[in-house]
């Protein structure tokens, strides 16, 4: 390899800045330019990201980059482009060049005026890590033609990460939690700004008015976007991820409970889904969207779909599951269950994350309404719920919060104390899917012990290896559904009686601890007339009531801190 030095203030080796790199340890660029608040630099730009090291003079021996919260530049020597979301050009400005030897390090120090670019990354919080917060360094020379080489660079660099969204749909629920959703945005629109993330912004009006807004989207429009942000709390995601799977899901119901008959059977706990039974309501379903389950198994078999997703329909436009478009959550909200379990309540951590392009699979479960009230006819009705679905205390937690909306979060712990001391029950049928323990091999059997040694509370978050190495790998992947299971005569298991509550939460991808555990389809029938159902925060009243899990049916921003 030839090194050569010209007068360029760049030293070049084996430089392909579009292509592979070649040289030693890969070094592409690399110049003398002045760090803000540190002084003089080298820096090195390689296909990783930039590193750099002090030029030692008497007059910079120490950093004052404490001032700032920023780590030593002597500890500090570089950055991944992973780790970077933007780089500005910010032209002609002053420069706090040097640091006095031996003067407080928050003392004034030695300005300079030159062009400079500031580079902008995260780092972890050093009291929590998983909280992550905006860091710039800016670098600054004489030279403008200096400064633009290298933000050229580093830009070409960033585009090579194919995974950060370039245009987003934000919706702002301006009543979220403490009534802060829109100043939550404005406090998370600069780390989009610098990111050349494009962002339409939409304020909510009304209740309602997300669900509206994405029911009525032409899929065309919604492709054109890398995906949609939700500015609020779960309720305002639920409208969000309802309106837009409404209509655009299409796959077969679960078993309504009409549907289950027992068998004759000595062990009377197994049921048997007659698929040729005709539902009494037959007949009265007036949305072509809103088959019976007995139409939708039809339909099933006629796709001959051999892992039992029914890919019927489906638009050219938006195709579900979906990777390249993914939900975003900037929580704003009372409780942020999603953002939660998927990783960290802060607005900055998550939309450094979302401009970063950050994936988690998530599960996504669908819950159809089949009655009302023990007399009415079948009318199906449809939810999607990413975190939660519950019945008996979170039903009459929900009903008995709104009445308190007034109070903000709070209103919930003041709920909930109220229905924990009326201590009722809830007399109910439940059949629900049993499943059953999958073999795995040692490896696997391995992994999942050491995972769990780790933490008892590790949830996978990601398409981990453990969930894409599973035997059925494919079916983890997005296009999961249950049906396939509904035919199993065996494997549907009843209860009868008298329930605290009944509640299903749904979790990002799989929990390593329990990847076996989660029921994937339920029916539910209550012997009062009806029950209140907490879906995703939102109240569902029923009477009869199916649910199933898609897994990984949608791709969501990752919030969390080990993704
Ligand atoms: N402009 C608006 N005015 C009044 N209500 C709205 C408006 N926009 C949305 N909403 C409604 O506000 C409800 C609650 O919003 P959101 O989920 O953001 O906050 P939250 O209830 O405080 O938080 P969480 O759901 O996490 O407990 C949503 O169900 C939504 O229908």
């Amino acid at each position: 390899m030839i090194m050569e030095r010209s007068e360029d203030p760049f030293l070049v080796d084996g430089l392909h800045v579009e292509g592979e790199v070649e040289g030693d340890g890969g070094s592409v660029l690399t110049a003398n330019l002045v760090l803000d608040l540190v002084g003089e630099v080298v820096l090195t730009l390689n296909p990783n990201g930039l590193s750099w090291k002090v030029v030692e003079t008497p007059d910079n021996e120490l950093s004052a980059s404490s001032c700032l919260g920023r780590k030593s530049s002597r500890t500090d020597m570089g950055i991944n482009f992973s780790d970077v979301y933007a780089v500005e050009f910010i032209n002609w400005g002053l420069i706090h060049e040097l640091t006095p030897q031996n003067a407080s390090p928050c003392l004034p120090r030695r300005y300079s005026e030159m062009y400079h670019f500031t580079v902008h990354a995260f780092q972890r919080s050093k009291k929590q890590p998983s909280l992550w917060v905006p860091v710039a360094y800016t670098f600054a020379h004489e030279d403008l033609n200096t400064c633009q080489i290298w933000v050229n660079r580093i830009e070409a660099f960033l585009s090579r990460e194919s995974e950060r969204p370039k245009s987003l749909l934000v919706l702002v629920n301006p009543r979220s939690g403490k009534q802060s959703g829109y100043r939550v945005w404005e406090t998370v629109a600069p780390i989009f700004f610098r990111a050349k993330v494009k962002t339409k912004v939409m304020v909510t009006q009304r209740a309602g008015h997300a669900f509206d807004l994405m029911v009525s989207m032409p899929d065309q429009e919604l492709s054109s976007y890398d995906g949609v942000l939700a500015v609020g709390g779960d309720g305002f995601f639920n409208e969000i991820l309802n309106g837009l799977l409404l209509s655009r899901h299409k796959a077969p119901y679960p078993p309504a409970p009409n549907d289950l008959v027992q068998a004759e059977s000595s062990d009377t706990n197994v049921l048997v889904f007659d698929s040729s039974a005709k539902n009494s309501d037959q007949g009265e379903v007036d949305s072509p969207l809103l088959l019976n389950s007995g139409n939708n198994l039809l339909q099933l078999s006629k796709s001959g779909s051999e892992d039992g997703y029914c890919n019927i329909d489906q638009d050219p436009y938006f195709q579900l599951p979906n990777e390249q478009f993914r939900f975003g959550i900037i929580p704003a909200g009372s409780t942020d269950a999603i953002v939660i379990t998927t990783g960290a309540r802060d607005p900055v951590t998550s939309a450094l994350h979302i401009v970063l392009g950050k994936r988690v699979s998530l599960d996504i479960a669908q819950v159809i309404r089949w009655k009302k009230t023990a007399l009415s006819k079948v009318e199906p009705f449809i939810r999607y719920a990413a975190s939660f679905a519950g019945y008996g205390f979170y039903g009459d937690v929900i009903t008995e919060s709104e009445k308190y909306r007034w109070m903000g979060p709070v209103r919930y712990d003041y709920a909930g104390t109220k229905v924990f001391l009326r201590h009722r029950s809830y007399e109910a049928e439940v059949t629900y899917l049993e499943v059953k323990p999958e073999v795995r091999n040692s490896d696997q059997e391995n992994a999942i012990l050491d995972s769990q040694k780790k933490s008892e509370r590790l949830v996978c978050k990601a398409n981990c290896s453990i969930c894409n190495t599973r035997p059925d790998s494919a079916s983890t992947r997005g296009v999961a559904s249950p049906n396939s299971l509904f035919s199993d005569k065996s494997r549907w298991l009843r209860s009868k009686g008298r329930f605290l509550s009944i509640g299903a939460a749904i979790i990002s991808c799989r929990n390593e601890k329990a990847p076996d555990g989660l029921t994937p389809a339920f029916t539910f029938t209550s012997y009062g007339d009806e029950s209140v159902w907490n879906v995703d925060g939102e109240m569902l009243r029923a009477h009869q009531l199916s649910a199933q899990v898609f897994r990984g049916l949608i791709s969501l921003f990752a919030t969390g801190p080990d993704t």
